[in-house]
């Protein structure tokens, strides 16, 4: 949970996955410099010398201050929502793992009155995401395009999303820690198993779980009330089937609250 004074501000976070390409790197930079935007994470990006910085051009600054990781998980350390953009499209892949998807004008409306960091995930140029990435998601959205190419430029799709968000103030409501809402998802997972949900169906229904909840922009209290629920029912079903007693009772110190 977020302590202290509450930060009204809604922070948006680039974040390249792999990029392969310099001359990308920095048009990205000078993109986000156009739309007020400096806050870029590189996950092992590309060689970053002359071409990048030519590119950047103005927006030298937002280059060289990039934070450059190696895993997923630091590039998107802090952010309370995770957004992924894609420019493939499920209706024609038929993939269920890229639905719901969202325009970015759909995700500006979701955000408004909204507090927090927000990261933009952009995949790499040859290969995009691959679906484990896209699976750890809350959000996926894409910039419509025509269908005979839909995929764009990794700089230009920065550019147009970046576009659709900017001016997008803070509010009063905050968006819940995003490692709180990994906690919930866990929780859910655990759910799943404890009422033998179907092996075949778990993957599904946990991803879908994800996207209502992604989508929901939850706020604290909210994760905290959905974790309190599902960690009370666990419980439940525990004492019913005998599991938890068992493992108090195994353990000395509380032997005697049970005889
Ligand atoms: C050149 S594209 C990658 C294409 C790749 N063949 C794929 O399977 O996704 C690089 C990145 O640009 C972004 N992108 C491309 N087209 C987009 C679109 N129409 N809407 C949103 N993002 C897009 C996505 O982040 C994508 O991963």
């Amino acid at each position: 949970m977020r302590s202290g004074l509450r930060n009204l501000s809604l922070n948006i976070r680039v974040v390249l996955v792999e990029p392969m390409y310099q001359g990308n790197v920095g048009s990205v930079a000078r993109a986000m410099k156009n739309f007020g935007y400096s806050d870029l994470v590189l996950m092992n990006p590309c060689e970053l010398e002359g071409q990048a910085r030519a590119m950047s051009s103005h927006a030298r600054d937002v280059l060289e201050g990039a934070r450059i990781v190696s895993t997923l998980e630091e590039a998107v350390k802090g952010a309370d929502l995770l957004i992924g953009t894609t420019g493939v499209s499920s209706l024609k892949t038929g993939e269920h793992i890229r639905l719901p998807l969202y325009t970015v004008k759909e995700v500006r409306e979701k955000l408004k009155g909204c507090s927090g960091t927000i990261a933009l995930l952009f995949g790499r140029e040859d290969n995009g995401f691959s679906n484990d990435e896209l699976k750890g998601f809350d959000m996926l959205v894409t910039v419509p395009t025509s269908e005979i190419y839909p995929i764009m430029n990794l700089s230009h799709a920065v550019a147009i999303v970046l576009y659709e968000l900017s001016g997008l103030e803070g509010g009063s409501n905050p968006l819940a820690d995003g490692f709180d809402l990994q906690l919930l998802y866990g929780h859910l997972d655990e759910l799943l198993e404890e009422i033998d949900y179907p092996a075949h169906k778990k993957d599904k229904t946990s991803l879908m779980l994800r996207r209502i909840l992604g989508r929901a922009g939850l706020t604290p209290r909210e994760v905290q009330t959905l974790r309190g629920i599902i960690r009370k029912s666990e419980r439940k079903m525990r004492l019913a089937s005998g599991v938890e007693t068992l493992q108090k009772i195994e353990d000395p110190g509380s032997i005697e609250k049970f005889i």
